[in-house]
């Protein structure tokens, strides 16, 4: 077996080579699957269980499509039967409750009494039941009748299914109840089959011989698969038995640590539960034939080969539309990196659960058979109650449902409180010894008959999508960020060389000024020089120059220029006010300069902020490349997963 999603068609495998149980020569065309259905020899001991002719349960989903017409209500009592197909057929109650993408419905119930056996036919008993299978109903036979009324007892039973089966013929009952629901299972709907009924009713027998509901939903699977040319699968199948309140993997025994669990993503499931990957119906049915060698079967007082457990059998179905999505990690142009991002692609999971209930009994004279019962009919009893809660008048609140007094109806928790569609086969036998139990399994039939569904069938994302989606977004993200980087090196490179030129400008500008400032300066001290006040005029120094000479005339030394560079023989006063206005026009020229300076460098600032801002686009790419490796990882451990599951076949 492999991992790989399954399409059609799919050759059939013989890998485990495995002989089913068989009952009589198959009716069905399916030959193939059905000639394995070996007859298994007797088993008269308890556990664990050998090959035996009987089984268990079925689950499967009938599409809206192939709806047959519907058929009558159900009598009994309050709720009107969504006869017909346990799909769109909802009743007035219903009706309200309906959306086109998941409507709501009630739970499919279908009744079949068993025929008389040899040992019943040679004690002379006589059917206490008339079954009408055109108006789906079931009856006291006049015999029936006359029981009753010898028990004082009286009063007429008549009840309305989706439909009543008698005999043993098992291509009516799983064409009609059960053909549909696998269909819609296989569409992505949760789908539960349980069959209910008191022990030697005929459950096993409807789940197993002739053949049964089990091995004709595997044909239907498998079938499905081949005629389904849009779409891949991948199956995978559990096993697992409630004995004595006590949860077996049936796939392996050894496994004594199955506990119930509960999550938002999940939902309630056994874990750590063997799951094993099929891609035949040999393979479904070698899985079955394993877990039937574990279960506990034991001769009782009152049939043979009797379940003294629950057993629920599991097909996981993930199915996705088949594309040729590419998984290589390859450079991508933006566009196509885009329309990778914009498109995930999904998957249905869903679980078809089909589930062979041990059938209520009175006290055996065994203990150990005692014990078993005692178990057998408290989780019965839990199931009941469960169902009169759920059932309880629609416009009270519900009371506590106790789901969680018996591992059974915790496990069953989803199906019952609306989350698959479900199918209910009730089975009763025809005597008059089982009168009373055949009539409480028929009031069960209606409690239940009035359970609404409304079983979803949502795509989740399929990890390969999703690492697909990753790689879009990053090969996105990448292309935006290289589109950015050059742009923005672009601006930078840009921007650098105007500030720099802008800036070496300023600084020649600063310097002239600074050199103009300083040429200014030293003429105005140099003037101010010249300019006497009594402050500046040195102290008379008796002065005696020859010839009478009183010493040298400042004026005629400014005349002759020798006091520093003079320009102006004008007023000093004036040339010192023009000089200083000069100094004024430079200092404001250099306040420019400065504020010119400083919106340079803040613009600076902002290309930094900008390249830092990209930086944070590589983080964000760094992060889904993160994000990347890890779903590679765990898609890596997954498929490992798998292939030990399948080397260890
Ligand atoms: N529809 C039927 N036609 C012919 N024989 C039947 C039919 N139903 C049941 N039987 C026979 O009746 C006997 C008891 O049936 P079966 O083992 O299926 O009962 P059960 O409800 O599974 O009992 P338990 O709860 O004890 O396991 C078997 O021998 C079986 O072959």
């Amino acid at each position: 077996m492999t991992n790989a999603f399954l399409s059609p068609p799919q050759p059939t495998q013989s890998r485990r080579g495995s002989t089913y149980r068989n009952r009589s020569p198959s009716t069905s065309s399916n030959t193939s699957l059905h000639s394995r259905w070996q007859p298994a020899p007797t088993s008269t001991k308890s556990s664990p269980r050998s090959p035996r002719p009987t089984t268990t349960i079925t689950t499967l989903t009938p599409s809206l499509s192939t709806l047959p017409p519907r058929r009558k209500s159900s009598t009994s009592s309050v709720v009107s039967t969504a006869s017909s197909s346990s799909t769109a057929t909802t009743s007035t109650v219903n009706t309200s409750m309906t959306s086109p993408l998941s409507p709501a419905e009630n739970v499919k119930v279908v009744v079949r009494c068993r025929p008389l056996t040899q040992k019943e036919f040679l004690n002379k008993s006589e059917s206490c039941w008339t079954i009408s299978r055109e108006a789906s109903r079931i009856s006291l036979s006049p015999h029936g009748i006359q029981k009753r009324r010898e028990t004082n007892k009286g009063r007429m039973i008549e009840h309305h299914f989706d439909n009543v089966f008698q005999g043993s013929d098992n291509t009516d009952l799983y064409q009609t109840s059960i053909h549909n629901l696998v269909n819609q299972a296989m569409e992505g709907y949760n789908a539960t089959v349980f069959a209910y009924g008191q022990t030697a009713s005929g459950k096993t027998y409807g789940n197993e011989s002739e053949p049964g509901v089990i091995p004709r939903a595997v044909d239907d699977v498998f079938s499905y698969i081949r005629q389904t040319q849009t779409k891949e699968f991948v199956l995978r199948v559990s096993y697992l038995e409630i004995y004595n309140e006590t949860i077996r993997d049936l796939l392996a025994p050894e496994n004594d640590t199955l506990k119930i669990h509960e999550d938002k993503r999940r939902g309630i499931y056994v874990s750590p539960l063997t799951e094993e990957v099929v891609t035949s119906p040999v393979d479904v049915l070698s899985v079955i034939q394993k877990g039937e060698a574990n279960r506990h079967i034991s001769t009782t007082n009152y049939n043979l080969h009797s379940s003294r457990s629950h057993t629920i059998f599991q097909l996981v179905i993930e199915s996705r539309e088949r594309t040729s999505t590419s998984t290589a990690l390859g450079p991508l142009s933006s566009h196509r990196a885009s329309k990778y991002s914009s498109r995930v692609e999904c998957m249905r999971i869903s679980q078809l659960s089909l589930i062979d209930l041990a059938g209520s009994e009175k006290a055996a004279s065994d203990q150990e058979r005692r014990k078993e019962g005692a178990y057998i009919n408290k989780s019965l009893l839990t199931l009941g109650t469960v169902i009169s809660k759920l059932t309880e008048s629609r416009r009270a609140p519900p009371s506590h449902i106790p789901f969680r007094d018996s591992k059974l109806t915790r496990i069953l928790q989803p199906s019952l409180s609306g989350q698959a569609k479900v199918v209910v086969i009730c089975t009763i036998s025809p005597t008059a010894n089982s009168l009373e139990e055949s009539n409480n399994t028929l009031k069960f039939a209606a409690r239940v008959k009035r359970i609404v569904v409304k079983a979803k069938n949502d795509e989740v994302p399929n990890d390969k999508a999703l690492l697909q989606k990753y790689r879009g977004e990053i090969m996105e993200l990448r292309s935006k960020l290289d589109t950015a980087n050059n742009v923005l090196l672009q601006e930078k490179e840009h921007t650098q060389s105007m500030l720099s030129a802008e800036r070496q400008q300023h600084e020649q500008q600063m310097r002239q000024m600074r050199l103009v400032r300083t040429a200014l300066k030293e003429r105005i001290d140099h003037l101010m020089r010249l300019i006497l006040n009594s402050s500046t005029v040195p102290m008379p120094i008796s002065p005696t120059y020859p010839n009478g000479n009183n010493g040298p005339d400042p004026s005629k030394a400014l005349e002759r220029g020798d006091s520093g560079p003079v320009e102006n023989h004008g007023d000093p006063w004036q040339l010192v006010r023009e000089l200083q206005r000069q100094l004024a026009q430079v200092n404001a020229s250099k306040a420019s300069t400065e504020k010119l300076l400083a919106e340079s460098r803040r613009r600076n600032q902002e290309l930094e902020k900008i390249v830092e801002d990209n930086k944070g686009l590589a983080d964000k790419v760094a992060n889904l490349e993160a994000e990347l490796s890890i779903t590679k990882a765990e898609l890596q451990v997954t498929s490992i997963l798998a292939q030990e599951g399948n080397t260890s076949d």
